[in-house]
């Protein structure tokens, strides 16, 4: 089956797009693996596919990590469909629904894209985390990672606030508090330093991925960390490897808004290879 594919990428973190909205695609999890795969196959953070959108939704977006598991929420990739399908459809604002809800976004003036990610899930079992305590402080600690916050903004998320981003060894803490027994579902693992009340400095180890240039759910999830803290405002410049973010935790009705960028970096058809021939592969 050979597949035409579009290359995005937000702030960095890079997405390969495929559109099922017109023939269904067969996306199994060794082929999602392959697609992902940086030497064997297009590579990227992020797979997306892109479903017909139903009553009150322009699209529906599907998530899927390099290592084949689903999630709930891809901040960067939404700016990138938004793009794409708002310039499809001579609008500049659609809707997108995902696995976790629906999200109104909005293309700006200015090329950025706004995209309201809803209020924030703080409970404890809504993260969700293995037990009932406070997502304030979470009882993990390793080095110079200590007393993580927690929340979900459709997808679990820690956020540790470290002295210094560059000193944190993320790839050796990363992998190992995304598989703590505390995250019955694993964690999207966030470093942050703490600029200024309106900037922070932002590293994210994410669940299924690894580390990435940029992750936009967990821009949002720690600065929503932060102001719970009372170590930030509720709105804030987001230094990412890979670009910048603004984010806004609107006091009027609790939801989360992000503004970034979103590019085509290339588009391109794959031939989608059977499953067999890839589990040999392995
Ligand atoms: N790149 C993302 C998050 C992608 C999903 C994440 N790895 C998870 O498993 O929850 C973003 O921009 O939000």
């Amino acid at each position: 089956m050979l597949v035409p594919f579009m290359k995005m990428h937000g702030a960095g973190n890079d997405f390969v797009i495929l559109d099922g909205r017109t023939r269904a695609l067969d996306l199994t999890a060794p082929r999602i693996r392959h697609l992902a795969d940086r030497r064997l196959g297009i590579g990227c953070d992020q797979l997306i596919s892109l479903e017909p959108g139903s009553r009150g939704a322009d699209v529906f977006m599907r998530i899927h990590n390099p290592d084949g598991s689903e999630a709930g929420a891809c901040g960067n990739a939404t700016r990138c469909v938004a793009q794409l399908v708002g310039r499809e459809l001579g609008r500049d604002r659609i809707t997108i629904r995902t696995i976790s809800g629906d999200l109104p976004s909005v293309l700006n003036a200015d090329d950025s894209i706004t995209v309201d990610l809803g209020a924030p899930r703080l409970d404890w079992d809504q993260v969700p985390l293995g037990a009932e305590m406070d997502t304030l402080h979470l009882p993990l600690a390793e080095g110079v990672a200590r007393d993580p916050a927690a929340c979900s903004m459709g997808n679990p998320h820690a956020t540790f606030f470290v002295d210094s981003v560059a000193a944190t060894p993320i790839t050796s803490l990363g992998p190992r508090f995304e598989t703590d027994a505390l995250f019955p579902d694993r964690a999207n693992i966030g470093f942050a330093e703490i600029l200024s009340p309106e900037r922070i400095r932002l590293r994210v180890w994410e669940r299924g991925a690894g580390l990435t240039l940029a992750c936009g759910s967990g821009a949002c999830a720690t600065l929503v960390n932060a102001a719970r803290r009372g170590l930030t405002g509720r709105r804030a410049e987001m230094i990412l490897d890979g670009g910048k973010l603004i984010i806004e935790w609107r006091e009027s009705n609790g939801h989360v808004l992000m503004t970034g960028p979103a590019e085509t970096s290339f588009t391109g058809s794959i031939t989608l290879p059977p499953d067999a021939a890839l589990e040999i592969a392995a």
